[in-house]
């Protein structure tokens, strides 16, 4: 709402006194006036009207230097006055055109006539009152409507942006048909195009040139009570590379994950994007791209950035905010887990939520090709932040499994990168993080000879590059397991090591497969193959609301584990008969709340809960703290 006139000071003010936490402001209204109704008083306007003009009473002194106010507001705004310097006043409404436009609080056709007419919305709507199971069946089905998957990706976040519990309870109810939407593959492509087809900025921007502002920044945001953080620099985009700011798709939908999938309030999440430039010059000669138009920033001053930023984030939001760092590119990743665990709550959704959700799977698949984790080799196509941080959780649970030094589990595990196998004589050249997985070996340059020399039980692929199982080698993986196991894990479905159908007819029906973007079922012979999604999406949303629930300050491996077990627990005869190694995603809120409840009890046990006392049955109690998409009804 544009509020024009003089600028407003020491004006008295009629019929309204400064209001408290929760208390909301009645006007009176005169037909043509904008109504306001305030809720809090760090951000708040409070707003009186009569049939006279409009009185403001601007709360916050910062707003108070530079408000411009006062009319009775049903003047047009035409052509001509364009040029005129005015106020872009906002305040949280309730009624009216703005309580529609509003999509935490929108309902569409399904405000009752009594909430038509409390919120002045009588004549606003067509008199048709409908229920939200009748719009989610009309949405779902325009949504079908689209063949192409960006497109249902469009339509989906403009239902975010028009009315937030029907997009929630579309997710929640269609999860196994959207995820594939709001989430990998399509959402890659639509960070891939984002400057394109960008329409409403969602999530917060903070950029280099905004150093020493980043406080400032986020008082910005609306919501105040911030649970979870997904951030990202947008330099590793799934298996898509740099895509600079236009990452910020990803960060939106992981959260999107944390509130149908995990039950976290909306309000309580918010997106970031680290904007440092980006090193992708397609997106800098792009005439839409929509962030900084110069190369990353220097070590040091990306550091000094983040500094800032985690600072300012702990600032604003206290210790139990979850920071979770996703798709950074792995000389970042690695650094600033290392750096921050030990002063956040922080986590990386890459390195420990995959790590978690693959130790899950092989837990399942053991029940499906015999013997403990121990008796299994282990080979990675990718030595990154996915592999090496998979890599690790299994070797820490062999370690505790059967009691030998973690070095010593650690050396079931073979990791292959560009350069090929990582073995001891690469030792000086390595990255810190491939060092410990640096084995006695001859080198060997490829993958199909690396499987030829280590004989793995287990192939997982992290590399970010399609087609690279071949049909050698998944020949050569069937050619002394009768069940190979063969995880499929970069994402989108483009950069898939290799797809369902191939790994089910190169391996003659014999491989227990599961990808991190999904496939559908398969025929090979005559039989039906199911595969599972191998997803970090099974894990993050369980595990920070774990963290949440227990008021957990930081992150500890043994929690990672609880999580991965907690998953596996999920997975039933009838799953494995099938050959999923995953339980289906539309059991998901159930899921989350066992892994939520498992997380939180760890926390408790190594005295890292912070809310006392513990409750007695954690997944009720996780269950109970679930947000749900249902309306609300409203005075
Ligand atoms: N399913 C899931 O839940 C998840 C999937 N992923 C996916 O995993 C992939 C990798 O992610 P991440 O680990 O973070 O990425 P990183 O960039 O950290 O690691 C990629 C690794 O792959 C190696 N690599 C690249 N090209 C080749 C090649 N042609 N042959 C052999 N190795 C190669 C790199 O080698 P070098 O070090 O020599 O450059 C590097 O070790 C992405 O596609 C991502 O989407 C990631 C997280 C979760
Ligand atoms: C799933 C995920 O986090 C990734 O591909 O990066
Ligand atoms: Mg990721």
């Amino acid at each position: 709402m544009f509020i024009k006139g003089t600028t407003f000071k020491n004006k008295s003010l009629m019929g309204v006194s400064t209001m408290t936490q929760s208390q909301s402001l009645k006007v009176s209204i005169h037909p043509h006036t904008v109504v306001a109704m305030m809720h809090r008083p760090e951000t708040s306007v409070g707003v009186s009207v009569d049939n006279g003009p409009m009185v403001v009473e601007v709360v916050d002194p910062k707003l108070k230097e530079h408000c411009t106010v006062v009319d009775s507001g049903f003047d047009d705004v035409y052509a001509e006055d364009a040029e005129e310097i005015v106020t872009p006043f906002s305040v949280s409404i309730a009624s009216g055109c703005s309580l529609l436009r509003n999509p935490r609080h929108n309902k569409g056709l399904a405000f009752t006539e009594k909430e038509r007419d409390a919120h002045y919305m009588r004549g606003l709507l067509p008199p048709v009152v409908i229920k939200q199971e009748l719009q989610v069946k009309k949405t779902m089905n325009d949504i079908r409507q689209y063949d192409v998957p960006l497109h249902k990706y469009k339509a989906m976040m403009e239902l975010q942006e028009r009315n937030e519990r029907l997009f929630y309870k579309l997710l929640v109810e269609n999860v196994e048909e959207l995820l594939p939407i709001v989430y990998t593959p399509t959402v890659g492509e639509a960070c891939q195009k984002y400057g394109s087809i960008f329409k409403r900025s969602q999530g917060l921007f903070i950029s280099i040139e905004d150093k020493g502002r980043i406080l400032e920044i986020l008082n910005n945001w609306p919501e105040k009570n911030i649970q979870v953080i997904v951030v990202t620099d947008g330099e590793r985009i799934l298996g898509l590379g740099d895509l600079g700011c236009q990452g910020m798709g990803i960060p939106v939908g992981k959260l999107s994950l944390y509130t149908a999938l995990g039950g976290i309030r909306p309000s309580a999440c918010l997106p970031i994007t680290i904007d440092v430039g980006t090193n992708n010059d397609k997106l800098l000669n792009d005439e839409f791209y929509i962030g900084l138009r110069q190369k990353r920033a220097n070590t040091q001053e990306y550091a000094e950035l983040m500094n800032e930023f985690m600072s300012a984030v702990k600032q604003n939001y206290g210790e139990k905010v979850i920071i979770q760092f996703e798709d950074f590119a792995n000389h970042n990743a690695f650094d600033l887990l290392a750096k921050y665990s030990p002063t956040h709550l922080v986590f990386n959704d890459d390195i420990q939520g995959t790590a978690a959700v693959v130790l899950a799977g092989l837990i399942s698949a053991l029940k499906l090709v015999g013997g403990s984790l121990a008796d299994h080799r282990f080979l990675f196509l990718g030595a990154g932040e996915a592999g090496t941080g998979i890599a690790e959780l299994i070797a820490l649970e062999i370690s505790k499994q059967t009691h030998v030094p973690l070095e010593e589990a650690r050396k079931k595990v073979w990791l292959v990168d560009s350069k090929g196998l990582i073995v001891k004589s690469r030792l000086n050249s390595l990255q810190q993080f491939k060092k410990p997985w640096a084995h006695e070996h001859q080198p060997v340059t490829d993958l199909l000879d690396a499987v030829k020399a280590i004989r793995p039980t287990v192939l997982v692929g992290s590399s970010g590059v399609g087609q690279t199982f071949t049909k050698e080698v998944v020949e050569t993986m069937s050619s002394y397991n009768k069940k190979p196991v063969i995880l499929a894990l970069s994402n989108p479905t483009s950069q898939s090591e290799c797809t369902a159908e191939q790994a089910y007819t190169w391996s003659q029906g014999c491989a227990i497969f599961a990808s991190g973007s999904p496939f559908g079922p398969v025929e090979y012979n005559g039989k039906i193959y199911m595969s599972g999604q191998s997803n970090n999406a099974y894990i993050f949303p369980g595990f920070g609301l774990g963290l949440i629930i227990s008021g957990a300050t930081r992150v500890h491996d043994d929690m990672l584990l609880a999580a991965s077990k907690a998953l596996a627990a999920q997975v039933t005869q009838e799953h494995l008969e099938k050959g999923l190694i995953y339980p289906p995603f539309a059991n998901i809120r159930k899921i989350s709340a066992c892994i939520a409840a498992k997380v939180a009890a760890k926390a408790y046990e190594l005295d890292l809960a912070s809310r006392l006392p513990q409750p007695e049955n954690l997944v009720a109690y996780a269950e109970s703290r679930m947000y749900s998409p249902n309306y609300q009804i409203y005075r």
